[in-house]
């Protein structure tokens, strides 16, 4: 789908001030119209419906891992189509309300990544608060302005998107350096105005065989491997796996997709970027 630039719209996982919504911007910029979702589900949902032409979902950090929730929803076909990849330096920060002190924390809020990404913080400063999970780090910050002695880990610019905030520590994940990297996807794979004109990666989806088989059959160079058990089936410890292929050329993936379906395991085209 071709659309000029300020037509385009673009759902992140809301609300304002995650980090989703940062990664959104640094790809999109101030032009296109954003559409806040409440789940990383109702993103591709707003994807695959065609609500709005791209969405903007995590897909794995630097020191937690893969998202699950994300690669759950790319196990079902048809959900969206990645296009672009983006990677965001994430600072985590505990906001409290204005005037609260490190004492009056009890329950810490996040999401689940975010409370992954600094258990080390957690254990050594609040071990005996009680973590909370939230849809996102923007809704648990906006959760803490509703709940008594709360905190939550999230960016640093919560603390000017929701009045009533503050900085209590900044820089609390359990190394300096970490990136969250986020998929870009789209409706279908054509016509997409934004994705790269020449893309060197791919996303492949496999199911149906030992990895080892459908690997073999592959037989291209593989950067990243994720697996999730495989939706619907009564056989236990049967997973679909999502294999990051270093090409961009459609006619070579073509024919590895051929490969695949010959050796009676299913390969499915999900990205190309
Ligand atoms: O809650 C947010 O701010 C998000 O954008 C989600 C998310 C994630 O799911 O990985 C994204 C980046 C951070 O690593 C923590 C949380």
């Amino acid at each position: 789908m071709s659309v000029d630039s300020d037509r385009l719209t673009v759902a992140f996982l809301g609300p304002l001030g995650t980090y989703t919504h940062q990664a959104a911007y640094s790809k999109f910029g101030s032009t296109v119209q954003y559409h806040e979702c409440a789940t990383i589900n109702d993103v591709f949902d707003a994807v695959s419906t065609g609500v709005v032409h791209a969405g903007v979902v995590p897909q794995e950090n630097s020191i937690f891992g893969p998202v699950v929730e994300t690669y759950d929803a790319l196990r079902q076909p048809n959900v969206g189509f990645v296009r672009a990849e983006i990677v965001l330096e994430v600072q985590h920060c505990l906001l409290v309300p204005s005037g609260s002190k490190r004492e009056d924390v009890r329950f810490i809020k996040s999401h689940e990544q975010a409370l992954g990404q600094c258990r080390g913080f957690l254990e050594q400063n609040f071990p005996s608060a009680t973590l909370e999970k939230c849809t996102s780090t923007a809704a648990a910050a906006q959760a803490v302005l509703r709940t008594p002695n709360s905190a939550a880990i999230c960016s640093k610019i919560c603390a000017t998107v929701f009045e009533g905030l503050e900085v209590l520590f900044e820089g609390i994940q359990d190394r300096s350096a970490n990136c969250t990297r986020f998929y870009v996807l789209s409706t279908t794979q054509d016509g997409v105005l934004w994705a790269e004109p020449t893309p060197t990666r791919c996303l492949v989806r496999l199911s149906g065989r030992p990895i080892s088989d459908m690997l073999a059959a592959l037989a291209l160079p593989v950067s990243r491997l994720d697996r999730r058990p495989q939706l619907g089936s009564e056989v236990v410890f049967l997973d679909v796996y999502f294999a990051e292929v270093e090409t961009g050329d459609l006619c070579t993936i073509e024919q590895a997709l051929q490969r695949i379906e010959a050796s009676g395991a299913k390969g499915q085209l999900t990205g190309l970027w």
